[in-house]
């Protein structure tokens, strides 16, 4: 790749809301400027996860480098792709740390939405160029005009910066490569200052190691510089530097205003940070302010199905963190399911993709605990701790028919199951997004289970009071239906403190494994007496009751109060 000066380098992202095309201007962008060869099967291309292409959805940033002509000039263009979805807006923010300008691509059916805002403020905060994209014109409900009328009055932004284009058919979108070029700034740096990388995003590479995508903001880095991490104050000498087309392409040298990849040698996943500052050896610089850490709003606790896989698993979860640093962990342990961790997440759609992505990526199946949200307790002398129960904030007219409304929640009420109920609701019309707005009091208790008179610990929750009887009812049922009959009676209870809630009763069974035998089979009898055995290897004794470990899971697994 020739050397491009700085004033020919634009980075950019493409932002939307989910589903408004992002992807597939990405394609088309990459085709036209011949990057990715046009054929009838580039869809999703910067999609590269099997998650990914399985839900239609992007979860990761990608970046791709393009190179493109105008009027005799010719250019670089890195464009780095951002999810849609509420529970990512992490990586949105991380990717525009690399950007001077944004593409805002939005729907021409659906207008704007809720993650259009809210990546449109990112963007505005961040201070870059924002290019309106209204995407889908080829639509028969297509309704442009309304589109940059919303655009004009809530975004500020006059009717004529709009382009208009159809990413499925290609219409207009050369169009958006000249916004691109005329609308948003090159990098401001110089080659001539020592390095100053910022690690963006990183990935493990199991014969190379980490892979640290950097967008350098000063100085040049090739093969053989001596680099040092500003976290981890770590020396290393670099391997291979290059950019992304999207896949790795090795280049000579990577020169500041460039977005790319270098692999130095980084052999454990903790030592690339991200929203690390990376520089030459004995040319130190002012690290760059790096990323607000991602604040994790559902926990839920992971344990290998077999002990013997918590090595195993423990080094996959060390390196799909290191991919997805908004995941937080913490050790943990449990009677019933052995040595495990907490997780935290961003959403529950970011918990699903992340066990799924252990699943395809690292061949791991494991036990996830019923997702809850974090709270803070107040201790006194006992432990004490409406429907969705919201307060309305704001509401504001979009135009004659859409409507932003603003509402406090209690985070437990949203993160669950709330996006879907909204989308069932309004037939799929209202969109959804939200902030953390802190802690609030409210009158919460914890709910323990009981198996005769003995604490379930696994199935312990916090509950706001007005749900504990029904919940509480609930998940005696389903212990009821998920413990096998025993030798004695067994009361499964509910408890808020020594107060019994709700209560059911297994009538006593005796299993008797060889009853169906006759005469002396001996070695039937054998084998028998030695799969119930087995069978005992798999349960969890609570206090005298024998529960199978799956029963936890099967109880856990569905939503306690549906
Ligand atoms: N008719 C029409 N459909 C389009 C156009 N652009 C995208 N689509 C369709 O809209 C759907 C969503 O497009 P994507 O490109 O995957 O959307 P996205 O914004 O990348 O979605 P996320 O990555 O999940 O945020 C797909 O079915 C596309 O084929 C367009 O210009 N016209």
């Amino acid at each position: 790749m020739s050397t491009y000066p700085v004033e020919n380098i634009r980075n950019f992202s493409i932002i939307a809301h989910v589903d408004h095309g992002k992807s597939t201007l990405a394609d088309r962008l990459l085709e036209i400027t011949g990057t990715i060869a046009k054929t009838a099967h580039n869809k999703q291309v910067l999609d590269k996860l099997q998650v990914e292409r399985e839900r239609g959805i992007t979860v990761k940033a990608q970046s791709a480098s393009l190179f493109y002509n105008h009027e005799g000039v010719n250019y670089l263009l890195n464009l780095i792709d951002t999810p849609g979805h509420v529970d990512f807006s992490y990586e949105v923010s991380r990717s525009l740390s690399a950007c001077q300008g944004v593409i805002l691509v939005v729907d021409a059916n659906e207008g704007i939405q809720a993650q259009t805002v809210a990546n449109f403020y990112l963007a505005f905060e961040a201070q870059l160029a924002v290019i309106p994209v209204i995407n889908k014109i080829d639509l028969k409900h297509a309704d442009p005009e309304r589109v940059e009328k919303q655009i004009e009055k809530l975004f500020d932004i006059p009717i004529d910066e709009c382009v208009r284009i159809s990413a499925k058919q290609g219409t207009n979108v050369e169009k958006v490569l000249q916004k691109i070029i005329e609308k948003i700034p090159p990098p401001q740096c110089n080659t001539a200052d020592p390095l100053k990388a910022l690690v963006f995003d990183s990935t493990f590479d199991h014969y190379r190691g980490v892979i640290a995508n950097i967008a350098l903001f000063g100085g040049e880095i090739q093969k053989g510089h001596k680099i040092v991490s500003a976290h981890t104050k770590k020396r290393y000498e670099v391997n291979e530097v290059g950019i992304l087309t999207p896949n790795e392409q090795p280049t000579h040298k990577l020169y500041a205003g460039q977005v790319g990849y270098v692999i130095a040698g980084m052999k454990e996943v903790t030592e690339a940070q991200i929203g690390d500052t990376l520089f030459l050896y004995k040319q130190p610089v002012e690290p760059l302010p790096g990323f607000k850490s991602a604040k994790p709003m559902v926990f839920a606790g992971m344990y290998p199905v077999d002990q013997t896989e918590y090595n195993n698993l423990k080094s996959a979860l060390e390196k799909l963190t290191l991919n997805d640093s908004s995941v937080t962990i913490h050790r943990d342990s449990s009677l019933a399911l052995g040595a495990g961790w907490r997780l935290g997440f961003l959403g529950l759609l970011h918990m699903e993709v992340f066990n799924q992505r252990l699943e395809q990526e690292y061949n791991m199946s494991v036990i996830l605990t019923a997702p809850t949200v974090p709270y803070k307790a107040i201790l006194s002398s006992a432990k004490l701790i409406k429907d969705r129960r919201a307060v309305q904030k704001d509401m504001l007219y979009i135009d004659e028919q859409r409507v932003m409304l603003k509402y406090l929640f209690p985070l437990n009420e949203i993160v669950l199951d709330f996006y879907d109920a909204l989308k069932s609701l309004s037939s799929g019309y209202a969109s959804f997004d939200y902030e953390d707005a802190g802690y609030q009091a409210a009158d919460l208790i914890k709910m323990d289970i009981l198996l005769n008179g003995n604490p379930v610990e696994e199935l312990a929750t916090i509950i706001h009071s007005d749900k504990a009887y029904a919940t509480g009812k609930l998940l005696c049922e389903r212990l009821k239906d998920a413990i096998p009959r025993q030798l004695f009676e067994i009361a499964i209870q509910a408890a808020i403190g020594k107060r019994i809630i709700a209560r059911e009763t297994l009538k006593a069974y005796r299993k008797n494994v060889v009853a169906k035998c006759y005469g002396g089979d001996i070695t039937r009898r054998m084998k028998l007496l030695k799969r119930q055995a087995e069978g005992k290897k798999l349960m969890r004794k609570i206090g005298n009751v024998e529960v199978p470990r799956d029963a936890f899971i099967r109880v856990l697994k569905r939503e306690p109060d549906k």
